[in-house]
């Protein structure tokens, strides 16, 4: 049997993501249901098996392309387990309104997130932020709609530099933005009130995989008093780690580090470029959620309730 045909719309999301171009938790998980979408729509598949093989196929390939944030493995099963029907026209008309339903719970995920999360920020507060976290904006959003003066100190986020997109985004909303290097972030903790930041995986003991950064930005901000708010939907939830299994952390290409121009004037160095580091529970006070807020050690109760009977193998695998 030929390989399932995929997409071209499929392929060049998946080249997205790897290459950044889509980017950020949220919309990669919504990237991504969007395109298997497009492929039950393109479909030319004359069996209902042929259909189901080229939608694995499809996630699969979507699958692969970062390890780290669960969003887009938990919108995948989201939209596999939403196909049913007996013929290519049923299960067609079943993804595509999946995709619809599970697009919708995300915005309003965020939505409802953001009005929890605010209600963490009083009138005149100071945030750092680190990287770009559409849940975590989301949280100065209804703070600025709720009529509070919120103030950001925004770090630049080696090596690829989201720190700007926030910025951007904040002096949109006419938030008052300083802009700083990474390395000065313990400095001027000092002017802040809070710590506020998404993540890409939440892990059933409550630690916190996020932004390469993140940890190091924790400990520090424990050190001076400063709480640490983590803005994630229950999307970023890892199930695999309710069983022990363990976050991948990406590894990414060393030129975003150190650039061919840079190459030759540093010499034969080795180079590690880790997306990710894990923050350990015990220096996170808040993890929002649109479920409410949690202390980090009682995540695991809501991920028994969300993910309990969840089985094991993934609809993406070789089974029907
Ligand atoms: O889902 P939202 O809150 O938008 O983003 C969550 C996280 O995704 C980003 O990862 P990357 O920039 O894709 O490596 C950042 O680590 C950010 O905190």
């Amino acid at each position: 049997m030929n390989d399932p045909a995929i997409t071209p719309a499929v392929t060049a999301v998946a080249d997205d993501i790897a290459e950044m171009e889509i980017r950020g938790a949220a919309a990669i998980a919504d990237a991504a249901a969007a395109a298997i979408g497009e492929q039950a729509q393109a479909s030319e598949a004359d069996t209902p098996e042929e259909f189901r093989a080229e939608i694995r196929a499809a996630a699969r390939r979507l699958h692969e392309t970062r390890p780290t944030a669960v969003s887009l493995p938990n919108a995948l099963r989201y939209v596999l387990q939403g196909m049913e029907g007996n013929t290519v026209a049923e299960l067609r008309d079943s993804i595509v309104a999946t995709v619809v339903e599970f697009r919708r719970e995300l915005d309003q995920a965020q939505d409802n997130l953001g009005q929890i999360g605010a209600n963490r920020l009083r009138d005149g507060d100071t945030i750092m932020t680190h990287c770009h976290s559409t849940d975590a904006l989301s949280c100065v959003r209804h703070a600025l709609n709720d009529g509070k003066d919120i103030s950001a100190i925004v770090k630049e986020t080696r090596p690829r530099k989201q720190g700007h997109i926030t910025a951007r985004q904040l002096r949109d909303w006419d938030v008052p933005v300083t802009l700083i290097v990474d390395n000065a972030a313990r400095r001027y903790l000092n002017d802040a009130d809070h710590v506020l930041v998404g993540a890409d995986s939440i892990a059933a003991d409550g630690s916190v995989i996020n932004k390469i950064g993140t940890s190091g930005l924790a400990v520090n901000a424990r050190e001076r008093g400063v709480p640490i708010m983590v803005a994630a939907q229950t999307l970023k939830l890892h199930p695999g780690t309710m069983t022990g299994h363990t976050v991948e952390i990406e590894m990414r290409d060393e030129r975003e580090v150190l650039p061919d121009a840079e190459r030759e004037a540093v010499g034969d160095v080795r180079v590690e470029n880790p997306a990710f580091d894990v923050t350990p529970p015990r220096y996170v006070d808040a993890i929002v959620t649109e479920r409410g807020q949690f202390p980090p050690e009682s995540i695991v109760t809501l991920m028994r309730e969300l993910f309990g009977d969840q089985q094991n193998g993934e609809p993406w695998d070789e089974r029907s």
